[in-house]
């Protein structure tokens, strides 16, 4: 798995491959930012009128439900199943689910129509999508009574696709393997968006990497390493504001080596 992931950096700044993105309205900024720093293209186009033909130009497609409308919904159906058709990997971010019964609907939804190649959400966001209680706290992860192991497993088997539950330790699955990266820092859930941008990571390396689970593995672990660093770096006097700057640097910089060195990967 780490010898797979590595050799990935130097391939998205040689193929600069476009992901198309329909995001939210807090971070969608943040998102193409950071699709920039690891080398890739970030395009956001949401209306119905193009978000098809965006996604067939794109080589990774995110969907994130943040600040969900119903006009925006429309797009992602339509953008997610022209996806599907040619064969463009689809990153589904069910953010808030279990919060209200639009989002979770929602979500819901999406995942009957199109085929998601990878889900990538919070503990209680992804345990709603499997049947779990509504714990979740506006966008926040609530209180759940199994680990993000279980979680991720059992939802990768039931949407047939790889799963990403984030959160203190994040875990990948596709049904059969599951790995626990033991990256990250707290800081991390201080700052709003870290969860988007590591799906807007994961569309980056699955853009160039056919086998989803070192993908995922790759972006999640991309965030956790790079906050480490980047809480690392801080002087006593520099907080949140300087921690979201120096996370941009350091996912910027960083390259195969550095990722090999940081990176606390292991099979559950
Ligand atoms: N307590 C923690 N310790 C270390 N890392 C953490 C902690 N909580 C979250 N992270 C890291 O923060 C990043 C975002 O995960 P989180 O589960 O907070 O996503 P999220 O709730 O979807 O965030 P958002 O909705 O704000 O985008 C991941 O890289 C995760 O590993
Ligand atoms: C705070 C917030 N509200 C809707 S989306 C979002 C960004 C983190 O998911
Ligand atoms: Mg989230």
């Amino acid at each position: 798995m780490k010898r797979n992931i590595s050799k990935l950096f130097n391939i998205i700044r040689e193929e600069r491959p476009l992901i198309h993105q329909i995001t939210n309205q807090v971070t969608m900024n943040d998102c193409a930012n950071v699709t920039l720093a690891v080398g890739a293209i970030p395009v956001m186009a949401s209306s119905p009128e193009e978000a098809a033909e965006m996604a067939m130009l794109a080589k990774a497609l995110v969907i994130n439900i943040g600040t969900l409308r119903s006009e925006t919904f429309e797009g992602m159906i339509a953008a997610a199943k022209a996806a599907n058709k040619s064969g463009i990997p689809v990153i589904v971010d069910p953010v808030g689910a279990g919060a209200t019964c639009y989002r979770t609907s929602s979500a819901m939804e999406i995942l009957k129509v199109i085929r998601p190649a990878v889900i990538r959400g919070n503990a209680s966001e992804v345990n709603q999508l499997i049947g779990g209680a509504s714990t979740t706290i506006g966008v926040d992860a609530g209180r759940v009574p199994i680990s993000n192991a279980e979680i991720a497993k059992k939802a990768a088997e039931t949407y047939e696709c790889i799963t990403v539950v984030s959160g203190k330790e994040d875990a990948v699955s596709d049904g059969n393997r599951t790995y626990l990266i033991r990256n990250g820092h707290s800081m991390l859930s201080k700052i709003t968006g870290t969860g988007c941008m590591s799906s807007a990571l994961i569309a980056c390396f699955a853009a160039v990497e056919k086998n989803i689970l070192s993908s995922a593995a790759a972006g999640i672990s991309l965030m956790g390493i790079a906050g480490e660093m980047a809480a690392a770096s801080l002087s006593k006097s520099e907080g949140l504001g300087t921690f979201k700057v120096r996370l941009m640097d350091f996912i910027s910089l960083m390259n195969d080596e550095m990722w090999d060195k940081g990176a606390k990967i292991s099979e559950v």
